[in-house]
C-alpha cells in the first residue's frame, strides 16, 4: 500500500486489497505497517487516532474477517495508548469470528536521522512495547512483530525457539535503507529462525516526501523469496508448504545449538588525543 495521512481512503484501499486477495484464494491476510494512517507529523496522528473504542480500523478489519472467514493482521495502526498520554504502534490478529485474536505494540523505536535528510523519532510519539506475542494459527506458531524490529536478531530467536513457525514484519521502511538492507535482513531472519518470514510493506511517496521501499516478502525458512510484491500496491500472493519449516530445521538444526557464554571484556574507551 501506500497509505496517506486520511483514514477513510486508506481503509477503502485496503479493504479493496484484501476482498481482491481472498478471492484468489487466501486463507491469511496481511497488511503493511501503518495500514489505516501514515502521517509524519506527530501533532496531527494524535489528533486523528483514538483509542481501540471506536478505532475505524479495528471495525473494518473485523468486519472483512467475518464475512470473508479468513484469518488478518492488520499490519500496525497507530491507536491512543491505554493510561499513557503517547501513541501506541499496535499489530492486531483477527480471527476468522472476527475477535482479536493476539494485539503487538512495536519494541524497538525508530529514531534514526536518515541520511536521505528525513529525521525520525518515534519514540517521541509512542510508548514502546515491552512484551514479545507468539500466537496460534490453524498452520502454527505466529510471532508477530513490526519494522525495525527486523533489525534486532535476538527478539526473533527467542520467537522460534518458543514455538512460531511464521513470523510477520509488516513495514514502512524508508527507500534509503531498504534498497540497501530489506531483502537481507528478512532472508536472515527467516534462515537464523526457520520460519516463514511474512512481510507486507508500505511502497512509494507519502506525505511530507516520504518514501518507502515496497518489496512486499515472503520467505521461506530456507531463506527463499517465493515472492516479491515489487514497487506498486497491489496484492502478493504465495503458498506455505509448512513441511519446509521442518526440512529447513532438519538440515541445520542451529536453533537447539545456542550456548551460553561469557560476554566480551569491552574494549578500553581510548583518550580523546590517542583517537
Ligand atoms: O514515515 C513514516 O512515518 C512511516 N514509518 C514508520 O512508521 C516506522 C516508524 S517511524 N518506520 C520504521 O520503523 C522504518 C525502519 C527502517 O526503515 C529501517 O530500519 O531502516
Amino acid at each position: 500500500m501506500t497509505s496517506g495521512r486520511e483514514i477513510a481512503p486508506n481503509l477503502e484501499a485496503a479493504e479493496a486489497y484484501i476482498r481482491e486477495a481472498s478471492k484468489a484464494g487466501a486463507d491469511f491476510v496481511l497488511t503493511p505497517e501503518n495500514t489505516p494512517i501514515l502521517e509524519p507529523r506527530h501533532d496531527r496522528l494524535k489528533a486523528a487516532v483514538p483509542g481501540e473504542d471506536g478505532h475505524p480500523a479495528l471495525e473494518t478489519f473485523a468486519r472483512l474477517a467475518r464475512e470473508l472467514d479468513i484469518w488478518l493482521l492488520l499490519g500496525s495502526t497507530a491507536v491512543q495508548a491505554e493510561g499513557d498520554e503517547r501513541l501506541a504502534n499496535r499489530s492486531y490478529l483477527f480471527a476468522p469470528d472476527g475477535s482479536v485474536k493476539a494485539r503487538y505494540d512495536k519494541i524497538h523505536m525508530f529514531d534514526v536521522n536518515v541520511p536521505d535528510g528525513q529525521t525520525y523519532r518515534e519514540s517521541a510519539t509512542f510508548r514502546p512495547g515491552e512484551q514479545a506475542v507468539l500466537t496460534e494459527l490453524p498452520w502454527g506458531g505466529l510471532g508477530m512483530t513490526i519494522c525495525y524490529d527486523v533489525r534486532f536478531a535476538a527478539l526473533y530467536r527467542q520467537l522460534a525457539q518458543a514455538g512460531a513457525s511464521i513470523i510477520t514484519v509488516p513495514a514502512a521502511f524508508t527507500q534509503f535503507t531498504g534498497q540497501a538492507h530489506w531483502h537481507t535482513l528478512l532472508r536472515a531472519r527467516a534462515i537464523e529462525t526457520g520460519c516463514f518470514v511474512l512481510a507486507p510493506a508500505q511502497c512509494g511517496e507519502h506525505a511530507e516526501e516520504r518514501r518507502t521501499y515496497g518489496h512486499s516478502l515472503v520467505v521461506a525458512p530456507w531463506g527463499e523469496v517465493l515472492a516479491d510484491g515489487g514497487e506498486a500496491p497491489g496484492v502478493t500472493l504465495a503458498e506455505l508448504d509448512t513441511a519446509r519449516i521442518d526440512d529447513a530445521r532438519a538440515w541445520v538444526p542451529a536453533l537447539q545449538h545456542d550456548r551460553g557464554f561469557t560476554a566480551p571484556q569491552p574494549l578500553k574507551q581510548r583518550e580523546p588525543e590517542e583517537a
